[in-house]
């Protein structure tokens, strides 16, 4: 396994798996949060603070469709890696298409940007990355806090008036984004990278669980906390978009497709259709990346076609109680 050791790149450090050949994703260890108060170390302000990303890695995804749905694009720049990942980790290549430069350091490896925020660091290099250019460091590299202080801290600053914490909503996001992570968000990685049957069994069936499950909840409501987009659907997003193109055949996540739900395929779509977020949907790094970036599981790096999935197709969810924010169906107008 490629991490840092005291500050050294190192690729013989570890493992993905346990004895037991269940996937261990490691614990995330930069985690200061920007407040809006005048006490915070880390404050809201334009311009300050930078988003390392790969558009394949739907963590790093969850920020960017927040971004994106906040309006923040101006006020929050966004680095872009190489979505194929060899022993060398993350890599700028900015003649790559869709890929951008280190727009802060100019930096050819993104571990060089976590040496910098801490000489001593022993982690695992994984984005999303969220920098402050003021300090010259890393504020935060979980993405569920992450898109929690971009939707929740940079309310004076977004240029649309979204709120996907809304009061009233809160306990509830909080427990979906819970409920959600181990067999949906982090399941397809536990049936993925599994390497003895028992453990990929159970991955798979808790992962299917829960997506009959809120299938039916879907049925009734236009969004998973009800009538109001959330944090949690964002959440859920940038893994079911990734599903049958990827997840389904690569990570063998094959009892369904989510094209075959009556309810999570038009919801998907509905989300996809959302103003912004097809922007942050980059299929083709989406897809060189899983199926060349692991050799362990796809040995010869062959991408697999397909299936065809029509995101922009009608969904009819408006139909449901709820609607987006005003102001993304104001801007879904204006770019009609
Ligand atoms: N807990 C982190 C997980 C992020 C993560 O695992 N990102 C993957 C890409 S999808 C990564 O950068 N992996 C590199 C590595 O593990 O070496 C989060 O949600 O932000």
């Amino acid at each position: 396994m490629n991490m840092l050791v005291d500050g050294e790149w190192r690729t013989d450090a570890g493992e993905y798996t346990d004895d037991d050949g269940s996937f261990e994703r490691q614990e995330t260890n930069f985690r200061d949060e920007i407040r809006d108060d005048p006490d915070a170390r880390f404050q809201p302000e334009a311009g300050r603070y930078h988003l390392y990303v790969s558009s394949a890695c739907p963590w790093a995804h969850r920020t960017l469709v927040t971004r994106a749905l906040k309006g923040l694009e101006d006020a929050i720049s966004v680095s872009i890696v190489d979505p194929y990942r060899d022993e060398d980790g993350w890599q700028f290549t900015p003649e790559k298409e869709g890929c951008t430069p280190d727009h802060v350091h100019g930096a050819d490896f993104l571990r060089e940007l976590y040496v910098r925020a801490d000489p001593d660091a022993t982690c695992r290099v994984t984005v999303p990355v969220l920098w402050d250019k003021r300090e010259d460091t890393i504020v935060n590299n979980e993405s569920e806090e992450i898109m929690r202080m971009l939707d929740t801290e940079f309310n004076e600053i977004a240029s649309r008036d979204v709120d996907l914490y809304p009061e009233g909503y809160r306990d509830e996001v909080d427990r979906i984004i819970d409920e959600i992570y181990e067999p949906i968000n982090n399941g397809v990685y536990r049936a993925g990278f599994a390497t003895k049957q028992d453990p990929y069994d159970e991955a798979v069936d808790d992962l299917f669980a829960a997506l009959d499950h809120w299938d039916e909840v879907l049925a009734d409501q236009r969004y998973l906390a009800g009538d109001r987009l959330t944090e949690a659907d964002v959440a859920m997003f940038t893994t079911l978009v990734r599903f049958d193109k990827v997840y389904h055949t690569h990570f063998m996540c094959n009892v369904q497709y989510i094209r075959e739900y009556d309810n999570l395929w038009p919801y998907l779509r509905d989300l996809y259709g959302t103003s912004g977020v097809a922007q942050t949907v980059n299929m083709d790094h989406i897809k060189e990346h899983y199926y060349t970036t692991h050799p362990d599981v796809n040995p010869h790096g062959i991408v697999a076609r397909g299936p065809d999935l029509e995101f922009e197709a009608p969904h009819d969810r408006d139909e449901l109680p709820g609607s987006p924010p005003s102001d993304l169906v104001a801007a879904a107008n204006a770019d009609d």
